[in-house]
């Protein structure tokens, strides 16, 4: 063969390479995000490393960013920070549902995702006509499947404009905008009129709240009386020790990991429910047996960290990932394994739900 016939062959090969490496090694979790598209949401290239830096340093002692009122006020800046960092990522290597959900025999990671999100419309009672709330929705996920489900109309709120965009062009593409819809705004200090919503829900958003108190108090307001409202809280387990240096190491670790200002314990939160007006009608950890583990998917997934970090690192050294991505994709490989840690060790729980009405009687 000539040289350059050889030297076109190899040019040839490499693209090819090139092209599987990132197009299809690089493929989406679900559909609609590739490697190639990862963008760090509304922050531009060159800010990335900078708000990662400014992120790290804030979430770095979880506890104390909710001690002092000063901090606390920042969480929902630093939250929206957060998840320009990682939605992107998420999205590319988890889907459009940011939560975990029991493992199901014999089901996809898919169906187990969306037999939780149902699970929501059900206890919800939610039917066609009804107006729900998504509180701290995503990129849509979860209202899409409920909405499709149950028939009812959504309204979701994200701290996040970039997820705002995006789930909008979710609701569009599935044809789901007449009854989706999103707003950006804040959570503990929502937009929304007294007593304008029939139910809603909460699916592993408002741990994001230095205060429950203060997110449970305003959904309590925009029920209309006698509505319902169910939430799949993260918290600590009675299994937790603050003596246990290792329990603490993966609860520091999932609270740096995820923008969380403290982890509550799970025996708070139904008092928190009553002490804001809200009957308590179930409290059940849906992570208990004889539910499957819900961290198996993260960690039958160390094979596709590896492809992952490798995809992030070349697409980061040829500039079509910003720089930064990799520091941010580590980060989220460390909260994985800390996570993981926090489900088999039973001190952790992602699904502590709670189903809760605002009575009659009340305003
Ligand atoms: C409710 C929250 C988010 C929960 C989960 C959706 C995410 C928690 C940790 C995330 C991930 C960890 C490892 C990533 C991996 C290194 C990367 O290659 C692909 C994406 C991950 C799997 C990513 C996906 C989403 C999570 C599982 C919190 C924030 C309250
Ligand atoms: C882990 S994601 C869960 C998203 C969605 N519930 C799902 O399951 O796919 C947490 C969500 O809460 C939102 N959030 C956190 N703090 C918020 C706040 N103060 N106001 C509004 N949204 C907030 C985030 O923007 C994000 O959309």
């Amino acid at each position: 063969m000539e040289a350059a016939t050889m030297a076109w062959t190899a040019a040839g090969v490499g693209m090819a390479l090139v092209y599987w490496f990132v197009w299809v090694m690089g493929a989406a979790e679900v559909k609609g995000k590739r490697a190639v598209d990862l963008k760090m949401g509304s922050i531009t290239n060159d800010k990335v490393k900078d708000k990662y830096t400014q992120y790290w340093s804030f979430f770095r002692r979880p506890k104390e960013t909710a001690t002092t009122e000063a901090s606390a006020e920042k969480v929902p800046a630093f939250v929206d920070t957060f998840y320009n960092l990682v939605t992107d990522i998420y999205e590319w290597g988890w889907g459009q549902s940011f939560h975990f959900s029991p493992s199901l025999p014999g089901r996809s990671h898919r169906e187990a995702t969306r037999v939780h999100e149902e699970r929501v419309a059900d206890l919800l009672q939610a039917k066609p006509g009804h107006r729900l709330l998504d509180v701290g929705c995503g990129v849509g996920g979860p209202m899409r499947a409920i909405a499709a489900h149950s028939g009812s109309n959504v309204v979701g709120i994200t701290i996040n404009e970039y997820q705002v965009n995006r789930a909008r062009a979710h609701n569009r593409k599935a044809g789901l905008d007449s009854r989706c819809e999103v707003v950006c705004g804040n959570f503990l200090s929502m937009p929304f009129s007294d007593a304008s919503f029939d139910g809603a829900y909460s699916i592993e958003a408002t741990c994001h709240a230095p205060r429950l108190q203060d997110v449970y108090g305003e959904v309590f307001r925009v029920l209309k009386p006698g509505g319902l409202y169910v939430s799949y809280e993260w918290v600590t387990t009675s299994l937790y020790r603050a003596d246990n240096p290792e329990h603490v190491e993966a609860i520091h670790g999932i609270e740096r990991g995820d923008a969380l200002p403290g982890l509550r314990r799970q025996d708070e939160i139904a008092s928190i429910a009553k002490e804001v007006g809200f009957e308590v009608l179930k409290e059940l950890d849906l992570a208990l047996p004889p539910a499957l583990p819900w961290w198996t998917r993260l960690k039958m997934g160390r094979i596709a960290y590896w492809r992952n970090s490798l995809v992030v690192r070349v697409l980061t050294m040829l500039r079509i990932a910003p720089k930064g991505v990799c520091e941010v994709h580590e980060m989220l490989y460390e909260t994985a394994q800390h996570l993981t840690r926090g489900g088999e060790t039973g001190i952790f729980t992602p699904m502590h739900m709670v189903l809760l009405r605002k009575p009659v009687e009340s305003k």
